[in-house]
């Protein structure tokens, strides 16, 4: 058994504030008995405002939410995946980096990655997101080893690209991370059905620490994001669901789950080339 700590969080536009309110968290799952904590989609600020977040945001070498959080993974000697932080780059138009950090007990950073996947889309006429304006995508899918198993890497809007999930259980990926900042509507509509489905089709377990509630309302009145952090089984099951409420939730996993679905279920075994006639 592994136990797990999932943190949903009310970021604001303030990193130092939501540092505060990470590090609480991630010291209470700690205390708690979790061995590994994860935290949601750009844990260090919610802001869609471009000219905001290049007064706040830092390069990941001088990030304070990332060297804070890898001292309390290092004091408290747990996994720790920070889910992701906005962060400054070189990218030549000026675009920051989506990035998830999984860091070891130790407090050494073991993988990164970029999220691939932009959302570019018009939830509604007053709900629209261009985040590849401000983002620069990643182009490396990344799975990581830990001493309870292979952790494949994704983000948020990166949970409707089936193909990256297969290529992330194929490469060995037992457990699959989607921390995530999910519109409320879209969340409603799709969130829980998603998540599913990727455990289903990979035989994963599937851990999904969301960010929740109003954010940012001085720059950015309509954002609202759907919360319900979950823990899926690789059988499809929602093992744990955190509501709308910031917090922590704790789970026990069991790995040997994986090899039970896919010994039911070996769909991993049987994709088939085929031509499409159209
Ligand atoms: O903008 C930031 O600061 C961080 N990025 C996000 O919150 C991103 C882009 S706006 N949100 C999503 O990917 C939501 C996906 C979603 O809701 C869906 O697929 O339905």
């Amino acid at each position: 058994m592994t136990k797990i700590g999932l943190i949903t969080l009310n970021s604001s536009d303030d990193p130092r504030a939501n540092l505060g309110v990470t590090r609480e968290l991630v010291i209470k799952a700690a205390d708690a008995g979790a061995e590994f904590v994860l935290t949601p989609e750009v844990s260090n600020c919610v802001s869609s405002s471009r000219a905001h977040q290049k007064q706040v945001l830092f390069r990941e070498e001088e990030d304070p939410t990332l060297a804070a959080l890898r001292e309390t993974a290092r004091l408290r000697g747990i996994w720790l995946l920070i889910g992701s932080l906005g962060l400054k780059t070189d990218d030549p138009d000026g675009r920051f980096a989506n990035r998830s950090f999984l860091i070891s007990p130790e407090g050494e950073i073991k993988a990164r990655y970029d999220k691939i996947h932009m959302f570019d889309v018009d939830v509604s006429e007053t709900e629209k997101y261009r985040e590849s304006d401000g983002y620069r995508p990643g182009t490396k899918a990344v799975v990581a080893e830990t001493p309870f198993g292979k952790i494949g890497m994704t983000i948020c809007y990166d949970l409707r690209f089936p193909k990256l999930h297969r290529a992330l259980a194929k490469a060995g990926a037992q457990i699959l991370v989607a921390p995530a900042a999910f519109t409320a509507v879209t969340g409603e509509a799709h969130w829980h059905s998603l998540l599913r489905a990727r455990a289903i089709e990979t035989g994963c377990f599937v851990l999904a620490p969301a960010q929740t509630g109003h954010h940012a309302e001085k720059v950015d009145v309509n954002r609202r994001t759907y919360g319900h952090s979950l823990v899926i089984s690789p059988w499809g099951e929602v093992l744990f669901d955190g509501g709308v409420e910031p917090g922590l939730g704790l789970v026990d996993i069991d790995l040997d789950e994986v090899a039970r679905a896919r010994k039911r279920i070996p769909s991993l075994l049987h994709d088939r080339d085929f031509e499409v006639d159209a």
